[in-house]
Formats: C-alpha cells, sequence, structure tokens
C-alpha cells in the first residue's frame, strides 16, 4: 500500500516576487504573465508520486500587500 506523506508549505514575501507564480508552476505546471495581486490568502494541495509513495503538499500562498493582512486572515492559523 502507499504511503501518502504530507508537507505543509507557506510562502511568505514582498509583494511581486512571484510567491503565485511559483505556487501555480509547481501545481499546475502553467506561467501566468498577468497573474493578479494574492488577497488575504489561497491555499493550493499537489500530490505527486515519489518511488513508491505519495507526497501531498499544502500549500498557503500570502498576499505581499500588506493591506491584506494575509497572515491574520487564515482560517487555521499558520
Ligand atoms: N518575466 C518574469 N516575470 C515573472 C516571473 N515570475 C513572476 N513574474 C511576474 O511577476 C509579477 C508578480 O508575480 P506574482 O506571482 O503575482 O507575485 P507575488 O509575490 O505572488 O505577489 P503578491 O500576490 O502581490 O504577493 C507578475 O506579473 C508575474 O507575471 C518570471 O520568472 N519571469
Amino acid at each position: 500500500m502507499m504511503a501518502i506523506e504530507e508537507f505543509k508549505v507557506c510562502l511568505l514575501g514582498d509583494t511581486g516576487v512571484a510567491k503565485s507564480s511559483i505556487v501555480c508552476r509547481f501545481a499546475q505546471d502553467y506561467f501566468d504573465h498577468n497573474i493578479s495581486p494574492t488577497i488575504e490568502v489561497s491555499f493550493v494541495t499537489k500530490t505527486a508520486p515519489c518511488g513508491n509513495d505519495l507526497h501531498k503538499f499544502l500549500l498557503w500562498d500570502t498576499a505581499g500587500q500588506e493591506r491584506f493582512h494575509s497572515l491574520g486572515a487564515s482560517p487555521e492559523g499558520y
């Protein structure tokens, strides 16, 4: 039986440093030239095989713009 290992990743950083673009490329293998700024926080999951196991990534993409108060917006906290 396959084991599932879970990884929790939170991206933090100034606005425009490409946090969302990295998540988009990682989760969907896609690049959007006109990607919108993140508001508060977005959550994405990606599961990928690794050897005989599965790796599940839980990704929190926070807003870089201070006015969105992303660190206080997560219902689960960090
Ligand atoms: N040329 C180029 N532009 C990039 C690259 N990665 C991201 N960008 C652009 O940089 C800008 C900001 O990218 P985002 O991913 O929205 O940055 P962010 O850190 O998530 O920004 P916030 O959501 O405001 O926190 C966007 O216009 C992207 O298209 C890259 O590798 N090359």
